[in-house]
């Protein structure tokens, strides 16, 4: 019996069509569906065509536009629509074939790229995937006329060569360039679009309801076309904790959904949390769109850590109190502590000793933080010394409690030990954004599960860390050996962006529990180059942004595709830029309602996590805000001061990987150390 395939090179192009054109193409389609599944040929209104290429063919929606499709035997595979000149190109360019070892169905591009590859072998450049031989790429899944291409392929052109390859194929080469053990996958008989790899590619649409909703744009890439690396983490049984790491826009949060997604149609109760209160809205929406089944999810529970253990403290009936977390506060209250305690020891030291040590390692008594080691803090203190932080700190303590006060942490540690003995809460927790949960918030998450088989997912980046000082998570129990995996392909970035923001992050990172990472990712499409700009007055800076968005929204974008960010104080940002440029409403500090038509969002670069837009502007790069001179002036101890740097490095490279075709980085005065060496490599680009 024929069938209809959807490619996702279709699906995604469709997007981009103007209503109207959409409608044609839509109409054509759910056409050529009839007629396939009816048994008979592609009725003559559609004007079935033979192309050059083998087994490619077209249909014309009208007079201009083309639909590009295969077709062999029973199937039929929408795989492209566009334009007259653009649509034959792109087919010219293009052949489907059986891959001959991993028996998977892909979409291969030739086209002359591939020629010059080959010819700009350079002699003196090693050829980075010369020592893997012939018959081991092809495992891989190298479409075999590439083998020779890829095995001649230097460290200068292999990214633009791995563009060219299908993605699964792409992202294995990339785990060779990391020095990984890459394993091909299953070759596999028979239907050559059943094989994961091809999964990432092509979809049934099984019925005419289903291929309705997927040419609506209900088929959204992120639910329908898992990458296998994905689908292997989404379905993997793990047998203990697992982690999955990956650099910004790697597709982490689509695998956390999945898992959750999967694991609650099972039957399971997933707890689905983060830590920030923007992205934990962001996974509820996203969550509607992945689970229609209410029954389903329903077994989902979405909420930030945080929020979580609060509606527990009230459940469990713990003492009603408020949270009091914020340094100023927290600053404020270490400061009447030791004036009474009569200590001459500094608010900021104190509260750094309070945060990466005594609460951090959830120590209660004085035995215990007398022995604590003390790792990440630079300066050493003795016995006497240790003594007079416990005495400021206990009294700090009970201050908080006899206000009826909180810090989060200290939530999380009481309903920790409130929950202990009780039935597990749920069989799965998933964390996203995981590298900026404390050791509090992980061991009060650890207690909600029963400790059973994949109790616990991971998702984290390292570079993305902004609150958390990086701790061993051995010191938890927590190991995640052979239980690890990182993904590499970037869907959200464009590759000239990507390339700007990597430069933030050392090309290898190293956790606290010295597992060493290298950053290495692709982007999967390209885009204008990024701009640094830098003005010599904040008024010209404004006056540049304000340009800048004009000529976005005149492009076409959309309000609430454009965000700002800042390192402090987006009211006022947001209030100039709205003077400035007329036509731009404002959504400020939380992010609540960002995506709202017409307008455009600003915000802090913290809110910024977990989010994306096609364009952003990251304003007022300057030295005094980032990093935050005012903060940094507070850190006497050299290992607080290494922590926050690294921080606010990272806050940079979570506002820049927001955007997916625009960037805008601007400054006046000096630039922030962390932009000038991206000031070097654009101007050295360009
Ligand atoms: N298999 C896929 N196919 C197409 N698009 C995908 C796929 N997986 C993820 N994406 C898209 O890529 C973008 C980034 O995904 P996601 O937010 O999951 O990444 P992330 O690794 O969690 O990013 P960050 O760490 O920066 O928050 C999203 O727009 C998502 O829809």
């Amino acid at each position: 019996m024929s069938r209809l395939l959807l490619a996702q090179s279709f699906t995604r192009r469709l997007g981009q069509f103007p209503n109207q054109e959409q409608k044609l193409i839509r109409d054509a389609v759910m056409v050529l569906h009839l007629d396939v599944i009816g048994g008979s040929l592609p009725r003559p209104g559609l004007r079935w065509h033979g192309l050059n290429s083998p087994d490619l063919y077209s249909i014309s929606p009208n007079m201009d536009l083309r639909v590009i499709l295969y077709h062999k035997g029973q199937d039929y595979v929408v795989l492209y629509a566009d334009h007259h000149d653009g649509a034959y190109a792109w087919a010219n360019r293009r052949r489907l074939e059986v891959h001959p070892y991993t028996g998977a169905m892909q979409v291969v591009e030739v086209q002359e790229r591939t020629e010059v590859l080959t010819h700009v072998e350079a002699a003196t450049e090693e050829r980075v995937f010369y020592p893997y031989d012939a018959p081991y790429l092809l495992q891989l899944g190298v479409p075999e006329r590439y083998v020779q291409t890829v095995r001649h392929a230097t460290s200068t052109n292999a990214h633009e060569l791995l563009e060219l390859l299908p993605e699964e194929v792409a992202e294995r080469l990339l785990g060779l360039l990391a020095g990984e053990l890459v394993v091909p996958p299953d070759a596999q008989q028979g239907d050559p679009f059943s094989h994961p790899d091809a999964r990432r590619a092509f979809v049934v649409a099984d019925n005419e309801a289903e291929l309705g909703a997927a040419l609506q744009g209900a088929w959204q890439d992120w639910i329908v076309f898992l990458h296998p690396s994905q689908r292997a983490l989404v379905d993997r049984t793990f047998g203990g904790a697992a982690r999955v790491t990956g650099g910004a826009g790697t597709g982490k949060t689509v695998v956390a959904l999945h898992r959750a997604a999967r694991l609650a149609r099972a039957g399971q109760r997933v707890l689905l949390t983060t830590y920030s209160r923007t992205l934990g809205s962001h996974l509820s929406e996203r969550l509607v769109q992945l689970v229609p089944e209410p029954e389903v999810r329903d077994r989902i529970t979405v909420r930030t850590v945080h929020a979580l253990a609060a509606q527990l403290a009230g459940e469990l009936g713990l003492p009603e109190r408020q949270p009091e977390d914020s340094p100023a506060q927290l600053r404020a209250r270490l400061e009447r502590a030791a004036r009474e305690a009569g200590s001459a020891l500094s608010p900021e030291f104190l509260l750094a000793e309070w945060r990466g040590v005594i609460e951090a390692q959830g120590l209660r008594n004085w035995e215990a933080y007398r022995e604590a080691r003390r790792t990440g803090r630079g300066t050493p203190l003795g016995v006497r010394q240790r003594w007079d932080v416990w005495q400021v700190t206990q009294r700090f303590r009970q201050g908080l409690e006899a206000d009826g006060r909180f810090t989060w942490r200290t939530m999380c540690d009481a309903v920790t030990e409130a929950l202990s003995g009780r039935p597990a809460r749920f069989d799965h927790v998933i964390a996203d954004e995981a590298q900026d949960l404390g050791p509090s918030e992980l061991r009060f998450l650890l207690t909600l599960t029963g400790g059973g088989t994949d109790h616990l997912l991971l998702a984290m980046d390292e570079g993305q860390r902004i609150y958390q000082r990086a701790f061993p998570m051995k010191s938890l129990g927590l190991s995640f050996q052979g239980r690890s995996a990182r993904l590499r392909l970037n869907y959200r970035t464009s590759r000239q962006i990507r390339e700007l923001a990597d430069r933030l992050l050392p090309g290898t990172l190293r956790d606290a529990d010295d597992a060493v990472e290298q950053r290495l990712t692709l982007s999967r499409f390209q885009g204008p180059e990024p701009e640094i700009a830098g003005l010599t007055t904040p008024e010209e800076e404004f006056e540049r942004v304000g340009q800048w968005l004009n000529a976005r929204l005149q492009e076409g974008l959309q309000p609430e595709e454009i965000a700002v960010f800042t390192r402090h104080d987006p009211a006022t940002t947001a209030a100039r830029l709205q003077a400035l440029t007329g036509h731009v409403t404002t959504v400020v500090g939380s992010l609540e309602g960002s995506g709202d038509p017409g307008k455009i969002s600003v915000s802090t670069m913290h809110r910024a996590k977990g989010l994306e837009f096609r364009a952003v502007a990251a304003i007022g790069m300057h030295d005094q805000a980032l990093p935050s001179a005012q903060r940094l002036a507070e850190l006497l101890d050299p290992g607080d001061q290494a922590d926050f740097l690294a921080q606010e490095r990272h806050l940079l490279y979570v506002a820049a990987t927001r955007a997916r075709d625009h960037l805008l980085l601007t400054y006046a005065g000096e630039p922030s150390r962390f932009l000038t060496p991206l000031v070097v490599f654009s101007r050295d680009k360009s």
